[in-house]
């Protein structure tokens, strides 16, 4: 049966909830819809990144002591807001959708202790917008022993069943941090490799007052600090085989030298590119094609040194393939969700190191 799936997406980039339509029976992607997106505002991302900061002391995933308490709030009333506007906008009427699927703001995840914990209220969010929503993607796979992330892994597969291009086909999502799904036949393996936007963006940000380097022109102007990269890239994350996942602050604390900007800006790009590029030994094949997806496909210079260090596999942007590098994750959920509903696995063990495939997620009725 096929099913109607708006997914929600608020990723470890902070800037804002990305929703999107798919049509899917949870096995195949039958058609992509439209999608939009909802800034957070300078004054929600200063809450989620306070919420970020206090949440290094949470023991439990349902727990929401001081900021939280206010950040979840603010969180799911983003998502209903997300909701309502793409909905009117797009003449979609709540009868005809199925089912929502709703990530949640990630602000810890440490498989290790068997915690991940993401924010959103979504029994508040189906009374809101009136429609079931699936949610706690992550927690079944967490408490089983797995990663926890990443989950979008099964989405890209779904969509390179039908794509034609050489294979291994590697997709890379750069969001705030990076992940891969190596898809060769049957063969699907995934993790994160580092970092993705989220340095970048915080030294951006620190540096110049904007949110982002922009199309990658500030790094385009800066040199690599090679010893840098180099001195980052030996740590045991990097040489550790798939499964693995990461927090959004695992590398927070790497030391960069005292930079001008526009080298900072190219020596974190640097390290992203690099950091990707060090996964390719740990998989069976190196790809012979890679496809970038994530709002870190839309950096120039971060694009051009991927096609470096992942030369001669084809590097191409995902929207050229007519997929969408800004909704990806978004349709990934509203996919997930569908399989959720139909007890299909969401993870394998090649994807978070779950001992068995796991099916997940919960569900809220309005
Ligand atoms: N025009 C642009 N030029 C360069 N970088 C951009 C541009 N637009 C977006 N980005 C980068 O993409 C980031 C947002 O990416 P995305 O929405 O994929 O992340 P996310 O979904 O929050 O993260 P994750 O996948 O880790 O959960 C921004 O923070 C910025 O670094
Ligand atoms: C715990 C968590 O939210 N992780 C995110 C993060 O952002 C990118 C990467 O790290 C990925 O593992 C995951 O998100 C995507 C949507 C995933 O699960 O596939």
């Amino acid at each position: 049966m096929l099913m109607t799936a708006i997914g929600l997406m608020s990723g470890t980039s902070l800037d804002g909830v990305d929703v999107a339509l798919v049509k899917t029976d949870g096995r195949r992607v039958a058609a992509l819809g439209p999608s939009g997106y909802r800034p957070y505002s300078e004054v929600e991302r200063a809450l989620l990144r306070q919420a970020l900061a206090e949440a290094v002391h949470l023991t439990r995933r349902e727990d929401r002591p001081g900021v939280l308490f206010e950040a979840e709030r603010v969180v799911t009333l983003a998502h209903a807001e997300a909701v309502a506007s793409f909905t009117a906008q797009h003449g979609i009427a709540r009868e005809d959708v199925d089912i929502v699927g709703f990530h949640g703001q990630t602000v810890l995840h440490r498989p290790a202790q068997r915690l991940t914990v993401q924010i959103g209220d979504a029994a508040a969010l189906a009374k809101a917008i009136r429609v079931p929503v699936m949610h706690d993607f992550r927690a079944a796979d967490v408490a089983a022993g797995g990663q926890g992330a990443p989950f979008v892994p099964v989405y890209h597969r779904a969509l390179a069943q039908s794509l034609d291009r050489a294979g291994p086909i590697v997709v890379v999502n750069i969001g705030g941090v990076s992940n891969i799904s190596y898809i060769d036949g049957d063969v699907l393996i995934a993790c994160d490799t580092g970092p993705g936007n989220a340095l970048l963006d915080d030294f951006v940000f620190r540096t110049t007052g904007q949110p982002f380097d922009s199309e990658g022109r500030l790094a385009a102007q800066g040199a690599i600090d090679q010893a840098f990269v180099a001195a980052a890239l030996q740590l045991p994350f990097f040489a550790a085989p798939p499964p693995k996942s990461l927090d959004r602050n695992e590398f927070a604390a790497l030391a960069l030298p005292k930079l001008a900007p526009a080298d900072g800006a190219a020596t974190l790009t640097a390290f992203t590119a690099a950091a990707i590029a060090a996964v390719v030994p740990l998989l069976p094949k190196p790809p012979l094609s890679v496809v970038v997806t994530g709002g870190g496909a839309r950096n120039l210079t971060l694009l051009r040194m991927l096609r470096e260090q992942l030369s001669p596999a084809s590097v191409e942007n995902a929207d050229a393939l007519g997929w969408s590098a800004d909704a990806m994750e978004a349709q990934a959920f509203g996919f997930l969700a569908a399989r959720g509903l139909k007890g299909l696995p969401l993870t394998y063990p090649q994807t978070t190191g779950v001992a068995i495939p796991m099916t997940g997620g919960l569900i809220a009725r309005p």
